[in-house]
């Protein structure tokens, strides 16, 4: 199992997210960030004054999905969050060792 994580620009987040479902996912994680990558922040007028902002909102979406699944859900997700321009976000893969399904105790693979 892996779990694939990706920073998305916010506005992306409902097209991605029935990108997963279509591709079988039953269950995602969702919280807003902060961050920068090469877009680095940009500059924002508030009350007549410039100010810096470091770090943008972005939207992270955590899905663990069987091995198999991983190219086919990565593949969905850049379809539908590619805008082109910077900024368009990253994901990361990384392996998950155990997945339990509290309410009947059920384990990896039944569990996700
Ligand atoms: N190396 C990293 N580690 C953790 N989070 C990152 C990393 N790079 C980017 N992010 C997260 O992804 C968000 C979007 O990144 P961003 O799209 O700006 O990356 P980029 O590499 O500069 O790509 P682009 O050239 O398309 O702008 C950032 O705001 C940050 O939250």
């Amino acid at each position: 199992m892996k779990m694939i994580t990706a920073v998305i620009k916010p506005f992306k987040l409902e097209e991605v997210r029935e990108a997963l479902a279509e591709c079988g996912v039953n269950g995602l994680t969702v919280t807003e960030v902060k961050g920068f990558g090469r877009q680095k922040g940009h500059t924002e007028l508030y009350r007549g004054a410039e100010y810096v902002v470091d770090f943008l909102p972005k939207v992270k979406v955590e899905v663990v999905v069987r091995t198999e699944d991983v190219d086919r859900c990565v593949d969905a997700i850049v379809n539908v969050a590619r805008t082109g321009k910077i900024g368009d976000g990253k994901i990361f893969v990384t392996p998950v060792e155990r997945v339990v399904r509290i309410r009947t105790g059920e384990l990896d693979d039944t569990a996700i």
